[in-house]
C-alpha cells in the first residue's frame, strides 16, 4: 500500500471529526459569525507566513533538485495566498490587523518550523502534507454540500476546492510516496506520526477559531 493511503487511514477519524465541526458546518452554510472568521483569518496570516518558511526550508533540504523546485514553488504559493489575505480579505471582512499569535497557531507554526529544520526531510515533507491534503478534502466537501447561495465565505471555499489547489496536492502526495519508498519502516512510521500530529493541529486550528481561544494570561 502507498504511504499516503496508509497514512490517510490513520487520520480518517480525525478527518471525520473535522467535517463535523461547527466551524466547517457554519462556513458551509454561510452562518459562521464574522468574529470567528476574522480570528481565523488573522491567525491564518501568521500560519501561511510560517508554513511558507517551512516549505522553503524543506526545499533547501530536499535530496532531489526537482523536489527542491516543487517545495520552493509551494512556498511561493503560500506567500501569494497570505498576500491575498492582507490585500483583499482583511478589508472585505473588516479586519484591521492580524492581532497576536494565539496558542494553537503558536503550537502549529513552531511544530512545522522545528520539524522542517531538525527532523529528517522526509518526515518534514509528511508534516506539511495535511496542510495541503486536508484543506483540499474539506474544500471539496464544503463545495459539494453547500446549503446556501450568496455565502459570504464563497471565495475562501473556492480557493481550496479549485483545480489549481488540487494540482499542488497531487504533487505533494506524489513526492511523499516517492521518498517514503526509500525509507525504512521506522522512518516511514515517523513520517506517519508527523502526518497525524499535523492533522490534529488542523482540527485544533479551526476549533480554536470557533472558540476564540486567546492566551489567558
Ligand atoms: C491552518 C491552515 N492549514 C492549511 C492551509 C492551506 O494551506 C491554511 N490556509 N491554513
Amino acid at each position: 500500500m502507498k504511504w499516503t493511503d496508509k497514512s490517510w487511514k490513520s487520520i480518517e477519524t480525525i478527518y471525520q471529526k473535522i467535517i463535523e465541526m461547527h466551524f466547517i458546518k457554519e462556513l458551509q452554510n454561510g452562518t459562521l459569525p464574522l468574529e470567528k472568521f476574522q480570528f481565523y483569518m488573522g491567525q491564518d496570516s501568521y500560519y501561511l507566513e510560517n508554513f511558507a518558511r517551512s516549505l522553503a526550508l524543506i526545499g533547501a533540504r530536499a535530496e532531489r533538485i526537482d523536489h527542491s523546485l516543487d517545495f520552493i514553488r509551494f512556498a511561493e504559493g503560500a506567500i501569494v495566498v497570505e498576500k491575498a489575505l492582507h490585500d483583499s480579505y482583511f478589508q472585505e471582512f473588516g479586519l484591521v490587523n492580524r492581532g497576536n499569535i494565539e496558542p494553537t497557531t503558536h503550537h502549529y507554526i513552531n511544530f512545522l518550523k522545528s520539524t522542517s529544520a531538525l527532523d529528517q526531510v522526509e518526515v518534514a515533507m509528511a508534516a506539511v502534507l495535511p496542510c495541503f491534503w486536508i484543506y483540499q478534502e474539506v474544500g471539496d466537501y464544503i463545495y459539494k454540500n453547500q446549503l446556501k447561495e450568496n455565502n459570504p465565505y464563497q471565495k475562501w471555499i473556492d480557493t481550496y476546492a479549485g483545480e489549481e489547489f488540487e494540482t499542488l496536492v497531487i504533487k505533494a502526495k506524489e513526492i511523499c510516496d516517492l521518498v517514503a519508498e526509500n525509507c525504512t519502516e521506522i522512518q516511514q512510521q515517523k513520517m506517519t506520526d508527523a502526518f497525524v500530529a499535523a492533522s490534529k493541529l488542523e482540527f485544533m486550528f479551526w476549533d480554536s477559531a470557533y472558540r476564540l481561544k486567546y492566551w489567558e494570561v
